[in-house]
């Protein structure tokens, strides 16, 4: 006879039966997606008399600041190529960045989820993330996007994104951020316990172990 409780486990937590998995959140402007690259092809063959501002010269990652601070104006120049049809859709991917997610998505005991705020104007952004995906990752891929605005409310082990600062209305996010480096933030410093991805070359594999085996000793 059942005693009317649920003795349920949650489905992220160690068991008898074996190790909880692993979530982990990756961002796709500036980590799957070369945004900064994309964005300056398009714009110096829509503006090719404005300045630009090369790669390695980037710093923030707001491009509309610096580019408003190069020249007034051309804040509306820099936001005009990303709100245009195609921009997200045309944007190559990150060096490795397909086969690590890929890779990634395969190892036991791990999920895999794609998380990336679009922008605001959403005529054709939020429909090309998902064509992007699709195109690169594959239709299997569509069931792990997470479109947020505030990434600080969705629940994970690890959050890989570019922006150094990812806040919002949850104040303890439960995820560690690991910083992946891009032109616009590669002369930050981090302070430990912080953790950065080089790139994709990187041994991303390492930080997603020793994640486990903390999550692992301490759920234990
Ligand atoms: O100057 C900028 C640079 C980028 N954006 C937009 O921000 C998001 C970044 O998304 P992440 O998920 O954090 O990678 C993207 O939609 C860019 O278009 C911006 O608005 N202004
Ligand atoms: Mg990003």
């Amino acid at each position: 006879m059942s005693s009317g409780l649920r003795h349920c486990t949650p489905r992220n937590s160690a068991t008898a039966s074996g190790p909880r998995r692993l979530r982990v959140l990756v961002d796709m402007d500036g980590v799957l997606a070369d945004f900064e690259g994309g964005f300056l092809k398009k714009y110096r063959s829509r503006y090719p008399s404005e300045p630009y501002i090369e790669l390695e010269d980037r710093r923030g990652f707001w491009v509309s600041e610096q580019y408003e601070n190069l020249k007034p104006g051309l804040r509306e120049k820099a936001i005009s190529i990303w709100e245009a049809k195609n921009f997200f859709l045309d944007l190559d991917p990150i060096e490795g960045a397909v086969e690590a997610v890929k890779e990634m998505s395969k190892l036991t005991n791990t999920d895999v989820f794609i998380c990336t705020s679009p922008i605001k104007r959403y005529q054709y952004c939020p429909y090309e993330k998902y064509a992007w995906v699709d195109k690169h990752l594959g239709h299997e891929f569509l069931e792990q996007i997470v479109l947020t605005r505030d990434k600080t409310v969705v629940s994970a082990d690890l959050l890989i994104d570019d922006r150094p600062d990812i806040n919002g209305a949850e104040p303890n996010p439960t995820w560690e951020h690991i910083l992946f480096t891009a032109c616009h933030n590669k002369h930050l410093l981090l302070t430990p316990p912080s953790r950065c991805l080089l790139s994709w070359k990187d041994d991303w594999k390492g930080i997603l172990d020793s994640k486990r085996s903390q999550l692992n000793s301490t759920h234990q």
